[in-house]
């Protein structure tokens, strides 16, 4: 399928730009139609300018609440009639209309082993629960908060002189090889939920997720 992705950034857009590049490089069926920040200073915004991608910004402070902000997201993304919407490095929880809209088609990458470590700092609490392995998940989203069905994911070990920032980079290094391939699986038509559990090529995922290991 060859179709439209539309990429929600707030920040430095790394996964944006793996994702760039692996549809350069042909590996991705379809095209970034926009990428779209809630910060206006995001470089991930000046990475899409580079690719030639429309950007657009909806800074999430200029609206009264989360409900009006998802609002107007939804009526901007819908602009570009997406086929997948990716979540990358978007630092805004969703409503349930917005995860509504989108159900079955909204991905998101967190830099933990889910269900470990949904929400924030994950790499400090990792660091502090004195774990071996730590990693990153690809999961499609849900009203529950880092919640939603996983269907790929990487580990890497924890080294003892770990801090969040070395072990946050060492991470970040598996995410730029899952998220891409998380994108090409959705848009072949690959990995599809069925009763809310991920289907990859029509086999259940259930208690089978795809782990690459640094
Ligand atoms: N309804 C959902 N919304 C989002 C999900 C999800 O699974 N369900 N995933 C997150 C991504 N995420 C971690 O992977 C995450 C993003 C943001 C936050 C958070 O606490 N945000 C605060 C603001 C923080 C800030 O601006 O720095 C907030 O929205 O009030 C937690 C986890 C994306 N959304
Ligand atoms: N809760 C969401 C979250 O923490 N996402 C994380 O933000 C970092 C920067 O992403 P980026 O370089 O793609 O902007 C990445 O590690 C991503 O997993």
């Amino acid at each position: 399928m060859s179709g439209s992705i539309v990429v929600l950034i707030s920040g430095s857009g790394s996964n944006l730009q793996a994702i760039i590049d692996s549809v350069k490089a042909g590996d991705i069926p379809g095209q970034i139609s926009a990428v779209i920040s809630n910060k206006e200073n995001a470089y991930g915004l000046q990475r899409a300018e580079q690719a030639d991608i429309p950007t657009r910004v909806l800074d999430h402070t200029e609206f009264a609440n989360r409900e009006i902000f998802d609002a107007n997201m939804i009526r901007l993304i819908d602009e570009y009639q997406p086929d997948l919407v990716v979540l990358s490095g978007f630092m805004r929880i969703l409503t349930a209309d917005f995860v509504r809209r989108y159900a079955g088609k909204l991905i998101n990458i967190h830099p933990s082993l889910l269900p470990k470590y949904q929400g924030l700092h994950t790499h400090k609490r990792a660091i502090e629960a004195g774990d071996s392995t730590h990693g990153a998940s690809v999961h499609f989203v849900t009203e529950e908060l880092d919640g939603g069905p996983v269907f790929i994911q990487a580990s890497v070990p924890v080294e003892q002189d770990d801090t969040p920032e070395t072990l946050a980079a060492r991470v970040l290094v598996q995410e730029h090889k899952i998220y891409p391939i998380a994108v090409k699986w959705f848009m072949e038509g690959r990995i599809q939920l069925q009763d809310n559990i991920p289907h990859l090529d029509g086999v259940s995922l259930a208690g089978n997720i795809p782990l690459l290991s640094a």
